[in-house]
């Protein structure tokens, strides 16, 4: 099916998930001042993720959202994100509305336990998400303790998108598999695994680790980040 003719089959919660369910997640960000910095150029990128297979796409920016669930028919996974350090992937309700607002099928928003900018709990937030919007709820986690709280709020999946990055666990090279190990064996939600997968064979042994689905990002749609991969291969010292 072309962009221009949509499924308009509903993106229920079940279908949502069982899209999701196994496959892979490809994040289209590009970051402000960055040359492809454009939705039209996020939706772009998300076509073209799909056209390669990709089950759902991850995108940042309300416009950028809207864009991208108009020109593809699989679940957008919407974020905004304000600031560039603490709470800042989705963080506040008011942030969680609005992505929903833009056509987002699930919200993915700050998991950890830190204090929200609005004072609100994550429980909170998920609750009065709920009242607005029948989008699903992904909490981006940086630890075992925030996945186990992010379930106890009621968010529907669980992602290790901010391991590395809230200081509860280390950097990793690659995917933070030992905190999937925990995740998968301590949580009853779907663990997504995000962040720092760079190849394939990190993705296939993510799913051997029990991830209900990997997101790649970086290693995909960020090419300004894979050019310096290389430059600093072909030219260490430059
Ligand atoms: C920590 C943070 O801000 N993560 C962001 C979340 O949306 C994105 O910048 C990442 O690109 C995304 O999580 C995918 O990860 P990677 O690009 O490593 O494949």
């Amino acid at each position: 099916m072309s962009a221009e003719q949509h499924d308009r089959t509903p993106w229920t919660r079940e279908r949502v998930l069982d899209a999701m369910r196994g496959r892979l997640t490809v994040s289209c960000q590009a970051y402000p001042g960055e040359p492809l910095r454009d939705p039209r150029t996020t939706a772009q990128m998300a076509r073209a993720v799909v056209a390669g297979g990709a089950a759902a796409v991850r995108v940042q920016g309300l416009d950028d959202v809207a864009a991208v669930v108009a020109a593809v028919d699989v679940p957008v996974v919407g974020l905004w994100k304000d600031g560039d350090g603490g709470v800042f992937i989705t963080p506040t309700l008011r942030h969680a509305v609005a992505v929903a607002d833009a056509g987002a099928h699930v919200v993915a928003l700050d998991g950890t336990r830190r204090p929200r900018p609005d004072g609100l709990t994550l429980a909170e937030t998920v609750a009065r998400l709920r009242e607005t919007t029948d989008a699903l709820v992904m909490a981006d986690c940086g630890s075992l303790d925030d996945a186990l709280a992010a379930q106890d709020a009621g968010v529907d999946l669980l992602g290790t998108t901010l391991s590395g990055y809230t200081g509860e666990r280390p950097r990793t090279d690659g995917p933070d598999l030992a905190l999937v190990d925990e995740m998968v064996a301590a949580c009853t939600l779907p663990v997504v695994v995000e962040g720092r997968v760079h190849t394939p064979a990190q993705a296939a042994e993510a799913m051997a680790h029990g991830a209900f689905a990997v997101c790649v990002g970086t290693a995909i749609t960020h090419p300004t980040t894979l050019t310096s991969w290389f430059v600093g291969a072909v030219a260490p010292s430059a």
